[in-house]
C-alpha cells in the first residue's frame, strides 16, 4: 500500500487518471501496454481514493488534480536586463501577480507544466481539535512569569566559599565574572568533586553553568596541590605535570570551554591551560605540549593523535577526565579514540607520582543536560561506580506543580509554543514569524532558525536576505551583501564567502535585521568567523544554522529559537531550544509541525512539562505578519500580501537557474534528513505521510516531486528517493542520527556512501570516516 502510494504520489504523469489517451500507432505490444497502462492509472486512482477516506489523521484528502491550481495566464515576466534577477519581497499587491484562485478551480496548464498551488486550499487540517478548540493561540506575552529554573542561587547561604572555593577565587567569580551566587547545580557538583575523588554524572539542564560546574573544582584542587607543594619547598610551573584533560566534541565548543579556563585561571596565573582541537599545524600544538600544561582541553580525535605521536605529552599525572557533552561524544563515533585515551591514562597513571597532594584515583566526569542511555558505552570504558550530581527537580516546584521529568526537561522560564503550519504555508509562515518578531526594534535581538540539512540552509539564507549574490552565476556581488567587514575570505568560492547579509524579508524599515548562516559544509575559517560575527553582532540577526549548533554553544542575547525543521530527536530539541533562556534569562522557543501525523511531537513536547507551551495556527502567524501596519479588522489583505510574497519568490526561484537548483537541492537534502529521525519519533515524522508536492511550494518550486533532478545528485524519482530513504530509515534499526549503530556502517552506511550526499545529518557517518582516514583532524566539521 505504502509503495502504491508514492507511486502514485511521483511517478505517474499528472493526467494519469483523468485523461483516457487513445494509442492509435505502433504495433500491437505497444497498444496493449498502452491500455494496461492505462487500466493501471485509473485502478491506483481508486485506490487512492479510498486510501484518502481511510487516513483520517489527514481530514479530507484532496486528488492531485483538484489541488493544483494554474493561473489562466502566467504572471508576467520582468524585462531582463542582464542583472541579476532579485526578490524584492514586496508585501503590497501587484496588478502582474494573480490573484488567489479559488478553491476547486481547475485550470488549463501551462505549456511547460509547471504548476502554482494555492497556498490557502487544500491543506490538512490539524488533527489536534480539541485543544485548538481549548487553547486558542495567544500571545506569549500572556503566560504566566515564571521563576527560572537555571538561575544563579537566591540563597544567602549558597556562596562560592561556603562551597569549599578559596576567597580569591570566590573574589575572582564576583568583582571580575560577575558571578555572585552559584547555579544549583554548580552548588552540588562542586561540592561533591571538592570532597571526594569518585567519578560522576552531571546533568543539569541547557544554560545551567556545568562547564564552570566541572572547571571550578579542578581549579581549586591544582591550586591546593599548589599550595601543598609550596609547603614541601616546590615550585608549581607549568611543568609539573598535566592534571585534568577536558573532551568536547567539536572545536566550537572546547574553543569556548577553553575561553572560560582562561577567564578562571587569570587569578592564578602559575596554572596554565591549553588546548589542543586540530586545524592548526600539530607542530605548533605539539611546541605548545612541550612547554607544558596544567589543564588541556581537546577534541577526541586530536588528543588520541598527540598521545600516539607526542612523546612530550606525558598523562602519568592525569586526575581529573572530564567528557562534556558526554552523549554526543558517543553519536559522533569518538567511542576508539575515547577508549583509546583511557587505556593510555590507565596505563601510564600507574606510575608512582611525586607530587604532594595529588590524588591517588582519577576521577572521570560526564556532563550533559541528556545523558541517557548510550552512556552505557562510556561507563563501561570509562567510568567506576559514577555518583549522580543532578538537580533535584522538586527544588524549583514552589509553585506546587508536580516536578518535571528530569530526563527530559527544558529550563522553566522558556516559554516554548508549537504551530501547526501545512506543508506549503512552511515559507511563508516562517517569513511571518521573523517579520513579527522584528517588527518593533528591541522586541527580539537575536534568534536563531534551525534546519535539518545544509542545502537547506544556504537556500533559505538566500531567500530570506532577498538578492541574489552573483548574476548569471558571475562572480559579481552586490555591495549589501559583503560580510560587515567588506571582505570575502579568501580564496572562497561565492557561496562559501556569503554567510552574512540583510536580511531584506524579515527586516522593517525601522529595524534592519543581519542574517547569518552556518553549517558543517562551510570551511573552518569561515564557520569560525562567522559563529563570531553572529556573536558580537550589536544590532538585530537571525542565524539560520544546521545542528552543528545546537550543542553547548553559549551565545549572548539568543531570546528566540525557531525549530524550522523537526530535531532528529527529542534531546537535539532540548540541545536546540536550549541556545536560549541561559543562566536565568528569558527565552522563547517555537516549533514547526505539520497537520496530520506530526502533531504526535505535541506529547512529546508536554513529556518535559513545560511550564509554557502555547499553540499558534499558520493562518493566525501569517495574519500578524502580513497585515499591513494600518489593517482593519476583517480585513484580508494579508492573505494577498502573503500570496504575493510566496509568488515572488517562486518567480524568483524558476527565473534562475542556480536559485532553482539550490532550492532543489535543499528539498532533496530535507526530504533526505526527514528520514533520518529517531525509530521512537518515526511514526510521527512519517515519510511516508509527507506531501511532497506540497512541500515542494514550501521550496518555492513549481515542479512536480516526480521531476525534480540536481545536477550532481543520483539520478532518482522523489519515488525512487522516498522509498529508498524509507527503506534506509528501517534499515538502521532503532537509530536515526541519535544513535551509533547507523553511524557503523552496514546497509544504510553503504547507501549513504552511494549517493552524492550533502545532507549534514546522514552524511556524518560518511564525514567521520573521511577525516579519520585524514588523521583525524577535523572532528570539528561533525557537528
Ligand atoms: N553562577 C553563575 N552566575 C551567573 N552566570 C553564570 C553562572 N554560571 C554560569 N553562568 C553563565 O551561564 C551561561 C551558561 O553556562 P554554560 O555554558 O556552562 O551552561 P551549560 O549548562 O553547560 O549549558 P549547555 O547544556 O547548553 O551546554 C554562561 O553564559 C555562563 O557564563
Amino acid at each position: 500500500m505504502a509503495d502504491d502510494g508514492m507511486l502514485l504520489n511521483f511517478e505517474l504523469p499528472s493526467d494519469a487518471f483523468t485523461v483516457q489517451k487513445t494509442f492509435k500507432g505502433g504495433n500491437w505490444k505497444d497498444r496493449l501496454t498502452a491500455r494496461k497502462s492505462a487500466e493501471w492509472g485509473r485502478q491506483k486512482a481508486q485506490d487512492r481514493a479510498a486510501a484518502a477516506k481511510r487516513i483520517p489523521d489527514f481530514g479530507e484528502v484532496q486528488s492531485e488534480e483538484e489541488e493544483l491550481i494554474v493561473p489562466e495566464s502566467r504572471p508576467s515576466k520582468k524585462a531582463r536586463t542582464g542583472e541579476a534577477p532579485t526578490l524584492k519581497h514586496a508585501t503590497a499587491a501587484k496588478p502582474r501577480i494573480p490573484k488567489e484562485p479559488h478553491r476547486g478551480d481547475v485550470l488549463p496548464k501551462t505549456s511547460n507544466g509547471e504548476v502554482i498551488s494555492s497556498l490557502f486550499t487544500f491543506n490538512s487540517a490539524s488533527t489536534e481539535a480539541v485543544a485548538k478548540a481549548v487553547a486558542t493561540t495567544r500571545d506569549d506575552d500572556d503566560d504566566v512569569q515564571v521563576e527560572p529554573s537555571n538561575a544563579p542561587l537566591s540563597d544567602e547561604l549558597a556562596t562560592f566559599t561556603n562551597l569549599g572555593l578559596s576567597p580569591s577565587l570566590a573574589n575572582h567569580l564576583l568583582n571580575k565574572l560577575g558571578m555572585k551566587a552559584p547555579t544549583a547545580i554548580q552548588r552540588k557538583a562542586i561540592q561533591q568533586l571538592c570532597a571526594a575523588d569518585t567519578d560522576a554524572f552531571i546533568r543539569a539542564e541547557t544554560g545551567s553553568g556545568k562547564t564552570l560546574a566541572y572547571l571550578l573544582p579542578i581549579v581549586q584542587r591544582i591550586a591546593d596541590i599548589s599550595k601543598q607543594m609550596k609547603a614541601a619547598g616546590q615550585d608549581f610551573t607549568r611543568e609539573s605535570g598535566l592534571f585534568a584533560l577536558v573532551l568536547a566534541p567539536t572545536r566550537e565548543l572546547s574553543k569556548q570551554i577553553s575561553t572560560v579556563l582562561e577567564g578562571l585561571l587569570s587569578c592564578c596565573h602559575w596554572i596554565v591551560g591549553g588546548i589542543v582541537i586540530g586545524g592548526e599545524k600539530k607542530k605548533s600544538e605539539k611546541a605548545r605540549l612541550r612547554k607544558g600544561l596544567n589543564i588541556l582541553v581537546a577534541t577526541p580525535g586530536r588528543l588520541a593523535d598527540h598521545l600516539n605521536s607526542t612523546e612530550v605529552l606525558d598523562v602519568s599525572k592525569v586526575r581529573w577526565l572530564v567528557m562534556d557533552e558526554g552523549d554526543r561524544l558517543i553519536e559522533l563515533g569518538f567511542e576508539q579514540d575515547i577508549q583509546k585515551i583511557v587505556s593510555v591514562l590507565n596505563l601510564r597513571g600507574r606510575m608512582p607520582a611525586t607530587v604532594p597532594g595529588l590524588p591517588e584515583r582519577r576521577t572521570t566526569v560526564l556532563c550533559s543536560a541528556t545523558i541517557k542511555s548510550n552512556v552505557d558505552q562510556l561507563r563501561s570504558i570509562a567510568l567506576k561506580d559514577p555518583v549522580s550530581i543532578a538537580v533535584d527537580p522538586s527544588e524549583h516546584a514552589e509553585d506546587g506543580s508536580e516536578p518535571r521529568d528530569q530526563a527530559f526537561s527544558a529550563p522553566s522560564q522558556l516559554k516554548q509554543s508549537y504551530a501547526i503550519v501545512p506543508a506549503k504555508q512552511r515559507l511563508v509562515t516562517l517569513v511571518a514569524v521573523l517579520k513579527q518578531a522584528f517588527k518593533r526594534k528591541g522586541t527580539v535581538m537575536k534568534c536563531i532558525v534551525f534546519m535539518s540539512a545544509a542545502d537547506s540552509v544556504d537556500f533559505h539564507f538566500e531567500v530570506l536576505v532577498g538578492e541574489s549574490p552573483a548574476g548569471d552565476d558571475t562572480a559579481r556581488l552586490p555591495s549589501t551583501n559583503l560580510s560587515r567587514s567588506g571582505k570575502i575570505p579568501q580564496g572562497n568560492t561565492i557561496a562559501e564567502a556569503r554567510t552574512q547579509g540583510v536580511g531584506k524579508a524579515c527586516s522593517s524599515p525601522e529595524n534592519a535585521v543581519q542574517l547569518f548562516r552556518l553549517h558543517g559544509s562551510l570551511q573552518q575559517l569561515t564557520r569560525t568567523n562567522t559563529l563570531k560575527a553572529f556573536a558580537t553582532c550589536s544590532e538585530p540577526a537571525v542565524l539560520v544554522c544546521t545542528d552543528v549548533m545546537s550543542r553547548g554553544l553559549d551565545l549572548p542575547n539568543v531570546d528566540l529559537v525557531i525549530e524550522y525543521d523537526p530535531p532528529a530527536s527529542k534531546d537535539d530539541h532540548l540541545h536546540r531550544i536550549g541556545r536560549t533562556a541561559r543562566a536565568g534569562k528569558p527565552g522563547r522557543a517555537m516549533i514547526f509541525i505539520m497537520p496530520g501525523c506530526e502533531e504526535g511531537y505535541i506529547d512529546i513536547l508536554k513529556e518535559g512539562k513545560p511550564r509554557n507551551l502555547t499553540r499558534h495556527d499558520a493562518d493566525d502567524l501569517l495574519k500578524k505578519g502580513f497585515s499591513p501596519a494600518s489593517g482593519v479588522v476583517g480585513d484580508h489583505s494579508w492573505e494577498q500580501a502573503a500570496t504575493d510574497w510566496q509568488l515572488e519568490v517562486e518567480r524568483w526561484t524558476t527565473e534562475h537557474p542556480r536559485h532553482l537548483e539550490q532550492a532543489r537541492r535543499a528539498y532533496q537534502s530535507h526530504v533526505r534528513a526527514y528520514a533520518t529521525h529517531v525509530a521512537a519519533e518515526r511514526k510521527i515524522f512519517d515519510l511516508k505521510q509527507l506531501h511532497l508536492g506540497h512541500l515542494a511550494k514550501a521550496f518555492a518550486l513549481r515542479d512536480k516531486p516526480g521531476s525534480i533532478r540536481v545536477p550532481g545528485q543520483r539520478p532518482s524519482s522523489a519515488a525512487g528517493t522516498k522509498g529508498r530513504e524509507v527503506r534506509r530509515a528501517h534499515a538502521g534499526k532503532g537509530v536515526g542520527v541519535g544513535a551509533g549503530a547507523k553511524r557503523k556502517g552496514g546497509s544504510a552506511m553503504e547507501d549513504v556512501d552511494a549517493g552524492a550526499m550533502m545532507d549534514e545529518r546522514e552524511g556524518r557517518n560518511k564525514m567521520f570516516a573521511r577525516v579519520k582516514a585524514m588523521g583525524g583532524a577535523s572532528e570539528f566539521n561533525l557537528g
